[in-house]
């Protein structure tokens, strides 16, 4: 096939060859009525939409190959050539532009691999030996394409009756030498993103992005004082006002619980005034300066401890202590230490006190401080009346919540202390609903926890607030999720409330004339002596306290056993999709039917007790 007669079927091979080698001309040796052709095909690559126009462009602008001497004879034979070649090139001129177009995508996705690849291996060779690469880049892809707002000083402050935000602590260094990813992007001042690792059945990793929203989200540069702003300050004034203030920081061990509450670590060392109870105590005199307040209340602080069942004061040599409840409900720890403090220094050194108790003074019913609850309370009282307690703030950082995990592989003991902090932990999420739903019974005897807070759940005034503290790293996802699961589940019932139940609080002024009666429900008596139980009585009030807690656990159940059937199905239509994983789903199926069997066996103990208590007062 020659130039002359068919120079644009020739340049159609050109461009075929261009094809064929990804793009780069493979017609070394070309003569110049080839060139010529070829820059002609080039053109009209880059002009797809005149190819006409070009083909009468190139017809006039493309000089001649040297032609035989008989060119006048020729002359007519050549023109009905070129007039055929002309119809042909029509009829594949179109073939010849979609060739083009598949050539350029396949060169244009040959290129995208070719970079992706390059990005692979740059990523590889920095993370060399990080088992987790692939999910890193993938994070770093996803955070690459999404606008992070994370939030500012100046957001604005919301008055919840119920807050629930959760703060992520940075990698620590043994996550940092181990290459951890991190896998949880704080996408905005109330939004977050976990990204959980996941394999497909043919091994092909992704991502799982799981998106929660609380009231807020901080994320890792943020510092306790933040923190504080957002979370524990606006309730300060609860107390002044008559109320009860809590504030809860639930989470895994080391996800930054102690830090948050007691103040951030230097090495061994901590520094108690940048932790919430301490900024909670500069605030209260703070206010007590303030005018309205002046020489008007007396503040006096606790800090005592659960383990299981047990309670010991911290500020008393790790003293056990009992917890006692009279006929109205009152609930008394008797016997724990109430020291009166006058500015924030006494309160800075009763906060060091208590935690060297804890960390140092451990027992053989407490080798570990994690596997406890800590409880720093601020008392307000009136000068002219100490034993009326006008409002209390209760700081507690709350046991692993990953403790109560601990079942089958763990000895006796340790599933007895599992189970404790499991049941601790679902009660006290029952409780703050319970406060949400205003009038709803609160079962506050489902533990000890429970029990000695039961004022911070009641109470038109009373607030609470839960930090959930969560670890980045990519091998606490399991316990990150589960974190957050549960904070959702407090703060779903926030959510899905009418505005009046969920925002604001009247301040109520507490005044001398003020009616005993009335505030007795959202207070405690100041003398442990004035708990009054008559033996008579004592027994009465315990079939009645045991009927109560039948029918709570009878409720419970009740509920659990609708979110129990609504998992339950959400799981099973998941495990018949596609993206089934069958340690996600067995893990998840496990921890449901626990929980399920938690409720219920609490439930039959409690009924059990219930039957023998009824057969003793027959016979
Ligand atoms: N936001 C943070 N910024 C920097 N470091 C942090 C942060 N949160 C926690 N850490 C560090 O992580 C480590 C574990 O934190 P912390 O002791 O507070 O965890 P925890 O949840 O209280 O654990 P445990 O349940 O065992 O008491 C500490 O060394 C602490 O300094």
């Amino acid at each position: 096939m020659s130039t002359e007669m068919f120079p644009f079927d020739f340049s159609t091979e050109v461009s075929i060859s261009e094809v064929n080698a990804n793009g780069k001309d493979s017609s070394t040796q070309t003569n110049p009525g080839e060139k010529n052709a070829s820059r002609t095909a080039r053109r009209r690559q880059h002009q797809p939409d005149k190819t006409t126009n070009n083909f009468k462009e190139s017809q006039s602008s493309s000089p001649s190959p040297p032609r035989s001497p008989s060119k006048s004879q020729k002359a007519s034979s050549n023109t009905r050539r070129e007039s055929r070649s002309f119809e042909s090139f029509q009829k594949k001129s179109k073939a010849v532009r979609e060739v083009a177009m598949i050539a350029e995508k396949r060169n244009e996705r040959r290129q995208r691999q070719a970079d992706e690849r390059a990005l692979k291996e740059q990523i590889m060779k920095e993370e060399q030996g990080n088992p987790y690469w692939e999910f890193a880049a993938m994070v770093n892809d996803f955070r690459g394409n999404i606008e992070l707002r994370p939030l500012r000083e100046s957001d604005p402050i919301i008055e919840n009756q119920i807050t629930v935000c959760v703060r992520k602590r940075p990698l620590n260094d043994r996550e940092n030498n181990k290459k951890e990813v991190d896998v949880i992007t704080v996408h905005s001042k109330d939004k977050l993103i976990v990204h959980e690792p996941k394999h497909k059945v043919d091994l092909t990793k992704y991502l799982e992005n799981q998106q929660f929203r609380f009231d807020y989200v901080f994320d890792e540069t943020c510092t306790n004082l933040t923190v504080y702003k957002f979370t524990a300050k606006p309730l300060v004034k609860t107390i002044f006002e008559g109320g009860m203030a809590t504030c809860f920081a639930y989470g895994q061990t080391g996800s930054g619980k102690t830090h948050t509450m007691g103040g951030e670590f230097r090495g061994k060392l901590q520094n108690f005034k940048n932790g919430i109870y301490g900024l909670v105590a500069k605030d209260v005199f703070k206010l007590l300066e303030s005018p309205k307040y002046k020489q008007a209340f007396m503040v006096s602080a606790s800090f005592f401890e659960i383990y299981g069942k047990l309670v010991f004061d911290l500020l008393c040599k790790k003293q056990r202590l009992r917890v006692l409840e009279d006929g109205k409900q009152i609930v008394q720890v008797v016997g724990l230490t109430e020291k009166v403090v006058t500015g924030v220094d006494d309160v800075l050194d009763l906060i060091q006190k208590g935690s060297n108790e804890r960390t140092s003074g451990q027992t053989f019913a407490n080798a570990n401080s994690s596997r406890s609850h800590a409880v720093f309370q601020i008392s307000l009282r009136k000068i002219s009346c100490p034993s009326k307690l006008v409002g209390k703030f209760s700081l507690i950082d709350l046991a692993g919540n990953e403790r109560g995990a601990d079942t089958s592989k763990s000895n006796r003991q340790t599933r007895i202390e599992g189970a404790d902090i499991n049941k601790s932990l679902l009660a006290l999420k029952e409780c703050i609903r319970a406060l949400g739903r205003k009038g709803s019974h609160c079962p506050f005897r489902g533990s000890k926890l429970t029990q000695v807070l039961r004022d911070s759940f009641i109470g038109e005034r009373s607030r609470t607030c839960m930090i959930a503290l969560i670890s980045p790293g990519v091998t606490s996802c399991e316990h990150t999720l589960n974190t957050l699961r549960y904070a959702d589940r407090v703060k779903e019932l926030v959510v899905n409330g009418s505005a009046d139940d969920t925002q604001s609080i009247s301040p109520r002024e507490i005044s001398d004339e003020e009616d005993d009666e009335d505030s007795q429900s959202s207070s405690v008596q100041y003398s442990n002596s004035q708990i009054r139980l008559s033996d008579g009585n004592q027994d009465i009030s315990n079939i009645q306290v045991a009927e109560i807690d039948v029918l709570e656990s009878n409720r419970l159940v009740i509920e659990n056993c609708v979110y129990f059937h609504k998992m339950a199905c959400e799981l099973y239509n998941k495990s018949q999709s596609q993206s089934f994983n069958r340690r996600e789903y067995s893990r998840t199926w496990r921890n449901l039917l626990q929980e399920m069997i938690d409720i219920q066996k609490d439930a039959l103990i409690k009924v059990t007790d219930f039957c023998a208590a009824l057969e003793a007062e027959q016979s």
